[in-house]
């Protein structure tokens, strides 16, 4: 196999820890492999000309990384504007949060050819190319136009909505077309694989070809879903070093006459925060017990500040957190411990197994990481337990957790209630299913699967191909 290349908006120096998904699991992917991970190097220049950028490249280990700088006016029309402020609501299934008069879409596809015009000179001609993500959707499409003809793969982190959502976009036709460029895409789940189908079908009279082999513009392109899993071994591995015995210890401790809820979350509205927190105020209401014992420790790591809605829920957060805890707090007890910053990666394991239930409750989910995290991390014989929205991906792979519809309020409380009762007994055999499935899923088959299948696509359109679409 030729080199793979990686690229995506966020990259982190895989030799260190990194919070959010697709960092995370991208720079395991590439600490194994090696190779070349392109992307943003998250530097803003204020006074930068759009569509230009400086590109650094350097060894971290046998990872070579290319890091792009942007201009402020890119970085906010690109990111801020239509990547985080029209996609990413939209694909979470929020049109009321879409902000689609941006006017954005420019900026968008300026930057996605310049990620074009700076990668296209790195590339050699057996690379195997792995694009992430919605910020670069058409990039395979600007490096097709410049003549690259190697393979390239495209991975979706978060979910593809039904035809009718994702036809709200205004540029849905010249997105979705931009996906034919690609020899494979990958999504998270087989929800999001239907979803692609029925657009696909539907909107650009696609013909099915094969399993999962759509033909249209010219150009076939194969679908599946790669559910991303962690790298559990090396989760545990930090579960057994120093920091994480520390915080356990240190949590037991302090807690030590509590029952510990934990959710750990970037401050986002798909996350499902409120509804969450609600769910919580009603467990107190509902099954007053709980009261001077259940703790919810609720970590939300401060995320994409820049763009409106973000503002809006952690606003709306502080204020219900506030409320809960002067309603029913007391001297010797505080409901609700809420954390605003983000926790380093190596605390968390320790974190997770000091704590009895973990709320992993999105409204709309690629897939959770943190899910599969809290799992890794529980001590097997008398392990937490997992209550996760129907609405995440993770809720395909893992039916053994406690599901729930993180809208119904009064439900989530008495699944939650159901979480801190249950027995020994049914914690350990839900628990080692679990474990099961995410450590034949991790991040190393995920990336396996999806080389493997991308390897045995169909070959990439000639030049003359695409000329012709
Ligand atoms: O880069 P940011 O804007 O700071 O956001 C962090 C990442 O958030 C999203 O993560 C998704 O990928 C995870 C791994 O596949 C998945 O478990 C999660 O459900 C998704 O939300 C986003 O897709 C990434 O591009 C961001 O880097
Ligand atoms: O304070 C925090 C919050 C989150 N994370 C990590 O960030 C990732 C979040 O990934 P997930 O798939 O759950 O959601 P995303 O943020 O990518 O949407 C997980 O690996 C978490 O352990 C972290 O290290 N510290």
């Amino acid at each position: 196999m030729g080199r793979l290349v990686v690229v995506s908006n966020r990259l982190a120096d895989p030799r260190k820890a990194a919070a959010g998904g697709l960092a995370v699991a991208l720079g395991e992917t590439l600490k194994r492999t090696g190779g070349l991970w392109f992307g943003w190097s998250g530097k803003i220049v204020e006074d930068g000309t759009p569509g230009e950028g400086e590109l650094h490249v350097h060894q971290a280990g046998s990872v070579t990384l290319a890091e792009l700088d942007l201009s402020k006016e890119d970085h906010d029309s690109y990111y801020r504007g239509y990547a985080n402020g029209v996609l990413w609501p939209v694909f979470h299934y929020r049109l009321d949060l879409a902000n689609f008069e941006s006017g954005h879409l420019g900026g968008y596809r300026r930057v996605n050819q310049l990620f074009a015009r700076k990668l296209y000179p790195l590339l050699k001609p057996d690379d195997i190319i792995w694009i992430h993500d919605y910020h670069l959707i058409p990039l395979a499409a600007e490096l097709r136009a410049m003549g690259c003809e190697n393979r390239i793969g495209f991975f979706l982190h978060i979910p593809l909505p039904p035809p009718p959502i994702l036809a709200a976009i205004p540029s849905h036709e010249w997105l979705i077309r931009a996906m034919f460029a690609y020899d494979l895409v990958g999504f998270q789940s087989h929800l999001d694989v239907q979803h692609f189908a029925h657009y696909v079908k539907a909107e650009a009279t696609a013909e099915s070809v094969g399993a999962n082999q759509f033909r249209a513009f010219n150009s076939t392109v194969q679908a599946e879903a790669f559910p991303i899993g962690i790298d559990v071994a090396d989760f545990q591995r930090l579960g057994r070093a120093r920091e994480a015995r520390e915080t356990y210890e240190t949590t037991v401790k302090e807690y030590s006459r509590r029952r510990l809820l934990i959710g750990v979350d970037r401050l986002d509205y798909s996350k499902g925060l409120p509804q969450r927190i609600r769910a919580f105020r009603e467990l107190l209401l509902a099954y007053p017990e709980n009261r001077h014992s259940a703790t919810l420790l609720q970590v939300a790591s401060p995320s994409r500040e820049d763009v409106d809605a973000y503002n809006d829920i952690q606003h709306e957060l502080e204020s219900l957190c506030g409320s809960i805890n002067g309603d029913f707090g007391d001297f010797d007890w505080m409901p609700i411990r809420y954390i605003h910053r983000t926790v380093a990666r190596k605390r968390l394991p320790g974190l997770y197994r000091a704590c009895a239930v973990a709320l992993v409750t999105p409204l709309r989910d690629g897939m959770n990481l943190v899910a599969k995290e809290f799992v890794a991390a529980q001590d097997e014989e008398d392990p937490g337990v997992l209550v996760l929205s129907r609405f995440a991906g993770a809720a395909e792979q893992m039916p053994q957790a406690l599901m729930v519809n993180p809208y119904d309020t009064h439900g989530t409380a008495q699944v939650i209630q159901q979480a801190l009762q249950m027995s020994l007994g049914e914690r350990r055999e839900r628990h080692a299913a679990l474990l099961e499935g995410i450590r034949k899923y991790d991040v190393h088959w995920w990336c396996r699967e999806f080389l493997r299948t991308l390897g045995e696509a169909k070959q990439p359109p000639s030049a003359t191909e695409q000329n012709a679409a």
